[in-house]
């Protein structure tokens, strides 16, 4: 059997496929795969080594690091975790959507660890991203519209990403005008962060103003989730710095609530925290009053501007739908509404479109763009990739240096 990719168009199928494999079953295309040796590079196998670090310490991933696991940045903790397969010698090796997390150097190490790798087992690598393809792999698993298993070649393997965007309308107006904000929102001066003695930010300079649409890029654990929880979260680093948030320097006075009603927050991790039967009307219109979750009776206005923004999205069949019965995409596309619906002069979107596929993640950027053109709300929009078909003005990188990162800005 020869190395193969599976297109994770529909992730329950996949899903399925692969369970059974781990069960040893006979699965059709996969018969040279039964009874081998096999094992899983996944977010779920690397999240249990993190709870078990989280109860016992000194992961078996790290073991020869001062640091705990759950310290890594996501993409050094996968590179861990595929070093530590690799010593089990398998005999074949599921990878599931491996360079998901992993920004552009540390693919291009990870492929070619892989392609040294490649003659001693076989490869079952799962992607969401065309451009995500081992290029030693030639044969793609897909799946028909009954389900059943395609096998493709690669050149055969096109994905007709054109018309399929509909045109987003207007997306709605704001239902009310924040006071008193300055043209300056976040301002960066100077600023160093270090964790135990290790630099980490290195003289970050950097300021967005109203309207301004960023992209923050940079390599994993080059700082930018440390930078996003300095903004938003309430990291210790951030007092004691030159850091100002709407003309105020953090930690003189105005308190992480007040400051997180001024800004719309989309993380696709947040996805889980809904666990209430919530409808997607009530999902959206929990975004007016920073709630996670509705717990009080919408009023008529707010019922009609969630309408608006049904329409917008082209939701309006699903207004009464559970929201967690909605795919992963709408859920997504809700939750950016919802972070949006208030219009708050910041709008920070933290690796959105992480863990979809082409066509899906398109239609993220395309509500995006949308957002950022017809609105006066500032955007940070966090990602380790080329994202394809987004139009920032600028955008900001870090570069690792051994005294932390710097930052450089270009001018989109
Ligand atoms: N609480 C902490 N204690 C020690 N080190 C930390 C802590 N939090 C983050 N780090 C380290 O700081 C560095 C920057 O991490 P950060 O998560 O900000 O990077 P990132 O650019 O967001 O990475 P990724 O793209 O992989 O998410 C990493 O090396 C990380 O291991």
């Amino acid at each position: 059997m020869r190395h193969l990719a599976i297109y994770a168009r529909d992730h329950k199928l996949v899903s399925r496929l692969i369970d059974d494999l781990k069960k040893d079953k006979k699965v059709p295309g996969f018969e040279g795969l039964q009874h081998k040796n096999g094992f899983e590079h996944s977010e779920a196998v690397l999240q249990n080594f993190i709870k078990d670090d989280q109860k016992h310490g000194n992961s078996v991933l790290v073991k020869d690091e001062s640091r705990s696991l759950r310290t890594f940045s996501s993409g050094e903790k996968r590179k861990a975790l595929l070093e530590y397969l690799l010593k089990k010698q398998p005999e074949y090796l599921i990878l599931d959507d491996p360079f998901d997390c992993l920004d552009v150097q540390s693919v291009a190490n990870f492929k070619e660890r892989l392609a040294e790798v490649k003659s001693d087992f076989i490869l079952v690598q799962i992607f969401r991203r065309e451009e995500d393809i081992l290029p030693f792999i030639d044969i793609i698993l897909d799946f028909d519209g009954a389900g059943n298993t395609v096998f493709k070649n690669k050149a055969d393997f096109i994905e007709n990403k054109q018309g399929f965007l509909e045109e987003i309308k207007r997306i709605p107006a704001a239902p009310k005008v924040f006071e008193g904000i300055p043209e300056s929102l976040i301002q960066l001066k100077n600023v160093n962060v270090a964790y135990e003695d290790r630099p980490i930010l290195s003289n970050i300079s950097w300021e967005v103003k109203r309207s301004e649409f960023w992209k923050l890029t940079g390599p994993n654990g080059s700082g930018k989730t440390t930078i996003l929880s300095m903004i938003y979260g309430d990291n210790p680093k951030a007092y004691g710095v030159d850091l100002f948030l709407f003309g105020k320097k953090k930690g003189s006075g105005e308190s992480v609530w007040e400051i997180k009603k001024k800004i719309g927050y989309f993380s696709p991790s947040i996805t889980e925290l809904f666990i209430r039967r919530n409808s997607v009307e009530e999902m959206l219109i929990s975004g007016l009053v920073d709630s996670i979750g509705l717990y009080q009776k919408p009023s008529d206005k707010q019922r009609a501007l969630a309408k608006q923004w049904l329409e917008t999205l082209g939701f309006q069949e699903k207004a009464k739908k559970v929201f967690n019965d909605l795919s992963n995409l709408e859920k997504r596309m809700l939750l950016i509404a919802r972070a949006m619906i208030k219009h708050p002069p910041l709008l920070i979107l933290d690796e959105p479109s992480t863990g979809l596929d082409d066509k899906s993640a398109l239609k993220i950027t395309n509500l995006i763009n949308h957002i950022a053109a017809q609105s006066d709300t500032a955007i940070i929009y966090v990602s380790h990739r080329k994202e394809k078909g987004l139009h920032p003005d600028f955008e900001y990188e870090l570069f690792p240096t051994e005294n932390g990162s710097v930052g450089k800005i270009k001018i989109q």
